[in-house]
């Protein structure tokens, strides 16, 4: 049996792609490569550039592979885009994401993974967030992300799919073994943008808000490193081949950082006192989000390896620092794909 890796040419998939075919899995990628990269696939992998809402290509992969499960990664995500161009992001998020589930649904493919996110719960009451808290985002990001769920749940219930819906914290780190890591380079997240910072690939880095209601007015975030995450898609992989039932989970460490405490731990671990500027609120950010991570290893038996923000710092620091330099490995040549 194969598994279809939606945006398998991205951050997240790729480390997905590797995590596979480590443990033996045969692997087809559908991507459009409009943020990933032909060259971060490895050649074991089937790689097929084209859209999620492609129905034809879709109907071509089916008829090669038999495909038992997907592992939906593939998304528009950043939150203050959403917020300029929702109409984009429901159409990539939301409407190429069910067309992807009723293909699924149509076709017998029982097993469904999804990358939801924690921009679902909103602007949370309380931290840390548990599954059952109050889904209610404040972004178009988090809007298209929520109904993919609903689009799950509801197909689920009438078409026989299993699905976990994996909300990610905030993703950081890369490949232990240095194979992979955070690519694009005008990805906006702070840990990439800071490691930049501190490598002269940016100038300096603002701090978007310094007057949350937080300890020291920065915005708070739950950092869970990808291997980690990763981690926990080959558990749910497992538990979906063995008959588990759909599930929906959070995917966080259950505490927090603040800005400034990122920004500092970045400064120490490169050696750099890079420029930082204090700028306004950014869209669609709320003050703090830590995920309430115990139903994860409760259902799946999910345990973290890499819970420590200076080795994930290190990682993203090593992996910039062999793109700025041209060393980072290709994993195919990027004209190798149908
Ligand atoms: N990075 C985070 O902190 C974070 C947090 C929560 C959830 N997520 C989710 O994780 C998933 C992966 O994110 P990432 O950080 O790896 O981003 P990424 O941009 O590196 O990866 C997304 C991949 O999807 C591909 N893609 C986008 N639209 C496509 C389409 N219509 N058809 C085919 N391919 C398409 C892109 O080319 C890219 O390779 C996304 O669904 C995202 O919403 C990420
Ligand atoms: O140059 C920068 C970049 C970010 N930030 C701040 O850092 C925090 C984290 O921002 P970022 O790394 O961009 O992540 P989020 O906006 O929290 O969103 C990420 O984490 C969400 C889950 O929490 C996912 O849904 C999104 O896909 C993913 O991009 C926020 O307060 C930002 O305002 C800065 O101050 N300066």
């Amino acid at each position: 049996m194969a598994i279809l890796v939606t945006g398998g040419a991205g951050y997240i998939g790729g480390h997905m792609v590797l995590a596979l075919l480590d443990a033996g899995e045969q692997v087809v990628v559908l991507d459009d490569l409009s943020t990933g990269f032909a060259w971060a696939v490895p050649a074991a992998a089937t790689l097929v550039v084209g859209d999620i809402g492609d129905e034809a290509k879709l109907r071509a992969i089916a008829a090669a592979h038999q495909i038992d499960t997907i592992a939906h990664f593939a998304a528009k995500i950043v939150v203050p885009d959403s917020v300029s161009d929702p109409l984009g992001y429901y159409l990539n998020n939301t409407v190429k994401a069910r067309a992807l589930v009723e293909f699924a649904a149509r076709n017998g493919i029982s097993n469904f993974i999804f990358s939801s996110t924690a921009a679902v719960y909103g602007e949370p009451a309380v931290n840390p967030i548990f599954e059952n808290s109050l889904t209610a985002p404040i972004n178009p990001y988090g809007r298209s992300k929520l109904m993919v769920e609903w689009i799950l749940e509801d197909a689920a219930r009438a078409h026989g799919l299993s699905y976990v819906a994996l909300r990610y914290f905030n993703v950081a780190g890369a490949d232990p073994k240095g194979r992979l890591g955070q690519s694009a380079s005008n990805a906006t997240h702070l840990i990439k943008v800071a490691v930049q910072a501190a490598l002269g690939v940016r100038k300096g880095l603002d701090i978007f808000g310094t007057d949350y209601p937080t300890p020291d007015g920065t915005c708070l975030r739950d950092y869970i490193q990808v291997s980690d995450l990763i981690a926990a898609h080959v558990l749910a992989l497992k538990h979906l081949r063995g008959g588990g039932g759909s599930l929906v989970l959070n995917c966080g460490y259950g505490h927090g950082y603040s800005v400034s405490e990122v920004v500092d731990i970045v400064k120490d671990v490169s050696g750099v006192d890079f420029e930082t500027r204090r700028a306004g609120r950014r869209a669609g950010d709320p003050a703090a989000l830590v995920a309430g991570a115990e139903r994860i290893r409760v259902e799946l038996g999910w345990v973290p390896r890499h819970d420590n923000l200076r080795e994930i710092v290190t990682q993203a620091y090593e992996w910039e620092r062999k793109l700025r330099d041209g060393t980072v490995p290709k994993a195919r040549a990027s004209s190798s794909h149908f």
